[in-house]
């Protein structure tokens, strides 16, 4: 989904008089309403992985450019950020499209990988620490821990348990990259009584979740999760049967599988 922004002379920020269509052959384009004769182009947001909305994006921000306007691509989920490794090299592939839309400011929030993080240019990284602390909806529950749910979850846990000022307990699992296929979870020992908040960057399937609440033998009087991009795909409404609450931003259109239920954080309130 693409939704592009832009300024007026009152000062406020609104929604751009813009109306993208297809031509018969298939490609992009837009067309402008009236009001955006009045209106400055600053920013398009991205959410998903559809490759049509890159390229609406680059015609809209050439468009801007042509105008003499600087324009900020905010697309908080960086697709292809798993594929950091291997072939195809997918996360180089997506951070090409990303630098050929030529916008003068990229904005992801709590990026998967470092390595892709490198390939984009003009990036700037939002943490989800911050967004979690700052959540009156995680704050108020008083929880008792963080857990990481593997090795590559740890930095960001830790910083959200620090920003929760509460203890962060490490969780481990095992992955089959070339099969994608999970085997084997573990935990450290955990406190007896309070919730706990599972905090993660992406939930795709849910087996890593699930598979911790059972190695802790927790359920969800005692468990929730934090995923900073809800895709929710295949089994993921099975996370109901771990997880008390389940918090995720609009990153991505899976956030609104409705099975899952998750509560939502709109990037809108906290990334611009
Ligand atoms: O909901 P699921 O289907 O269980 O997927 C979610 C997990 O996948 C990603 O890690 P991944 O295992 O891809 O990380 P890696 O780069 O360490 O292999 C993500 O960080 C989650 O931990």
């Amino acid at each position: 989904m693409i939704t592009t922004y832009a300024s007026v002379p009152a000062g406020f920020t609104v929604y751009s008089d813009v109306n993208f269509m297809q031509f018969p052959a298939g490609e992009q384009h837009f067309t402008l309403g009236p009001a955006a004769q009045q209106q400055v182009p600053v920013r398009v947001l991205i959410t998903g992985t559809d490759a049509n909305d890159y390229i609406r994006a680059g015609l809209w921000i050439d468009y801007a450019h042509q105008h003499g306007n600087k324009v900020e691509a905010v697309i908080p989920y960086l697709p292809a950020a798993r594929a950091d490794r291997g072939e195809p090299f997918g996360a180089k592939v997506y951070a090409n499209l990303i630098n050929s839309l030529e916008a003068d400011q990229v904005t992801c929030l709590d990026p998967h990988s470092p390595v892709m993080t490198e390939l984009v240019d003009n990036l700037t990284i939002v943490e989800s620490a911050g967004v979690i602390a700052a959540d009156p909806r995680i704050a108020q529950r008083r929880y008792a821990g963080v857990i990481a749910p593997d090795a590559g979850a740890v930095s960001r846990a830790q910083k959200a348990a620090d920003a929760l000022g509460i203890p962060l307990f490490r969780a481990a699992k095992h992955r089959d990259f070339a099969t994608g296929k999970l085997s084997g979870f573990s935990c450290e020992q955990l406190p007896d009584n309070g919730r706990l908040l599972v905090v993660d960057d992406i939930c795709d399937g849910g087996g890593t979740f699930r598979g911790l609440a059972q190695s802790t033998g927790l359920g969800p009087d005692r468990l929730d999760l934090w995923v900073s991009h809800g895709v929710f795909s295949g089994q993921a409404a099975r996370l109901r049967e771990n997880f008390g609450s389940i918090f995720t931003t609009d990153s991505h259109p899976g956030h609104q599988n409705p099975d899952v239920n998750a509560t939502i954080l709109p990037v809108s309130s906290f990334m611009f």
